[in-house]
């Protein structure tokens, strides 16, 4: 058994199901993301496996327990929430030692607690500060030493870097990746970002309507996205989705346009439910050469390290995600070349992936 188990879990308000049914099997020390846009359902589902809330049906265990009905203090589990709700009045050490002190646990335990985790977090100069007296990443941090202080079975987090700054929240999501290389609790983690969604999770679980779309690594999201929702929500520019339709020799074409595909794509094809379908290709899949599709340059986004450049194609508007700085400028005849082994497939019909 897993150190969490989700099972058809199901949760309606006043007669709406947000929660459809959901199943996830997260495995001892994994590192378990739940991403997808605002309102789809992630954060309900996170106050069902803390008890804030019940399912309306389904089960809940952690580890071998059904816990579907515990109250959170019988949970084993710690939160930290996207703002810190740190008591004001007390200081840091305080503030790390209350829960421990509501559980009776000893002083000798209590301060041990205090030390190790202030180590860990690198906050041992703070412990006699009061919350006001903290910069935002330092609160942040506070509210992980007190979830950590108790070691308990499963970790959430609730977008808890969402308040931050841009260059605070790169430093805190990296301090998290360590934390987590180095307790080895198993976690989940709330976030909509998938920028975070990617850099910290084993595995990511994809929602959109109260459903999991994809659960997998962060590889197979990404490069094998199961269907056009979850190909458009990962990466960044999104993907590329070319309406195309199946030519009489076996192939794809789209406004005259022969595509690309290898034999096997060929093959996939035959799992269409109709003639449609929707060629996908990621901006950092395209590149400029001197033959290809022909376009004509009409922005340049260049971002230092790389440059977005929109091209208007005769399959419509393209954005290719290419290396550095480019020679070309706005209104330059291009031309974008890509290998079709970084096409997606999708049956424009079930937006399922075809191959
Ligand atoms: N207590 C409640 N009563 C009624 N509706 C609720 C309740 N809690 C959540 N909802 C609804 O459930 C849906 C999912 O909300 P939830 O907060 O889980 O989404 P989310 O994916 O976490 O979104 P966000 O990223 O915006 O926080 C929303 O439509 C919300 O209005």
């Amino acid at each position: 058994m897993g150190a969490l188990s989700i099972r058809n879990v199901r949760k309606a308000y006043h007669q709406i199901e947000i929660l459809k049914g959901i199943d996830l099997e997260v495995e001892s020390g994994e590192f378990l993301i739940l991403v997808g846009p605002s309102g789809c359902g992630k954060s309900t589902l996170l106050s069902m496996i803390a008890g804030l809330d019940f399912p309306t049906s389904g089960q809940i265990h952690i580890g071998d327990r059904d816990v579907t009905y515990a109250l959170p203090k019988d949970r084993d589990i710690a939160m930290v929430f996207q703002s810190y709700a740190l008591y004001p009045n007390m200081n840091v050490a305080q503030n790390i030692s209350f829960g421990l002190e509501m559980r009776k646990v000893p002083k000798a335990e209590r301060e041990a607690a205090i030390q190790r985790v202030a180590k860990m977090l690198q906050i041992e100069h703070l412990l006699d500060r009061k919350p006001g007296q903290l910069s935002g990443g330092q609160r942040q941090r506070v509210a992980m030493g007190r979830a950590l202080a108790r070691e308990p079975k499963l970790f959430l987090f609730d977008e808890p870097l969402s308040n931050l700054d841009a260059k605070l929240r790169v430093e805190m999501r990296a301090e998290i990746k360590l934390l987590h290389q180095r307790t080895r609790t198993t976690t989940v983690y709330v976030t909509h970002d998938q920028v975070e969604a990617m850099t910290l999770g084993d595995r990511i679980a994809v929602m959109k309507d109260g459903q999991v779309q994809q659960f997998g690594t962060p590889d197979d999201i990404y490069s094998r996205p199961a269907n056009r929702f979850v190909a458009e929500f990962i990466g960044s520019p999104a993907m590329n989705m070319l309406e195309a339709s199946r030519g009489g020799n076996g192939g794809l074409s789209a406004h005259g346009v022969e595509l690309t595909l290898l034999s096997e794509q060929r093959q996939a094809l035959q799992r269409a439910s109709g003639g449609g379908v929707t060629y996908g290709l990621r901006p950092e899949a395209l590149q400029f050469a001197d033959t290809g599709l022909p376009g004509q340059l009409s922005m340049l986004e260049p971002t230092g390290p790389e440059t977005y450049a929109m091209v208007d194609t005769a399959l419509g508007h393209i954005v290719a995600r290419v290396p550095g700085k480019v020679t070309q400028r706005v209104g330059d005849r291009v031309h974008l070349a890509w290998s079709a082994h970084d096409v997606h497939l999708f049956d424009a019909a079930s937006q399922q992936r075809l191959g």
